[in-house]
């Protein structure tokens, strides 16, 4: 279900708890809402839609992918950009990491490792971020 965005700042800057195995409704409204907002939002964190749980979607090309509890176990090569965000009004600046290796649980909350660099690691980081309370 296509889920209305949140901008109330305080409830955003809230930290989101872990993901269980039983979370796929949400994932699941995170996709449809991330579908419906793909021309202005490459990613998103449920605490957007209203859920403090610890589960992003990122556009990768074509496809949605969903993240259950993300951590990033390494990253390199730090750079300064300028990101804004669905929830909040402007840019802000921001320290990304070019590579990063990424550990999450699939849908079906089967454990996943990967490598992401570029754009995508980027889209990752921000959602992370979301998932601790932190806006750009
Ligand atoms: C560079 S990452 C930007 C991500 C942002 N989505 C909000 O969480 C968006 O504008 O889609």
């Amino acid at each position: 279900m296509i889920k209305p965005i949140v901008k109330d700042t305080f409830f955003l800057s809230q930290k989101s708890e872990p993901a269980v195995r039983e979370d796929g409704a949400i994932v699941k409204d995170l996709l449809d809402t991330l579908q419906a907002n793909r021309e202005r939002c490459v990613g998103m964190a449920a605490n957007m839609i209203g859920i403090k749980k610890r589960i992003i979607a990122v556009q990768m090309g074509e496809v949605n992918l969903p993240m259950l509890n993300p951590v990033i176990v390494k990253k390199s090569k730090p750079y300064e950009t300028e990101e804004g965000c669905l929830s909040l009004e402007g840019v802000r600046r921001t320290t990304r990491y070019e590579t990063i290796e990424v550990e999450y649980r699939d849908v079906n909350f089967k454990r996943c490792k990967q490598r992401y660099t570029g754009w995508t690691a980027q889209i990752i980081q921000h959602e992370i971020d979301h998932c601790d309370g932190i806006l750009i």
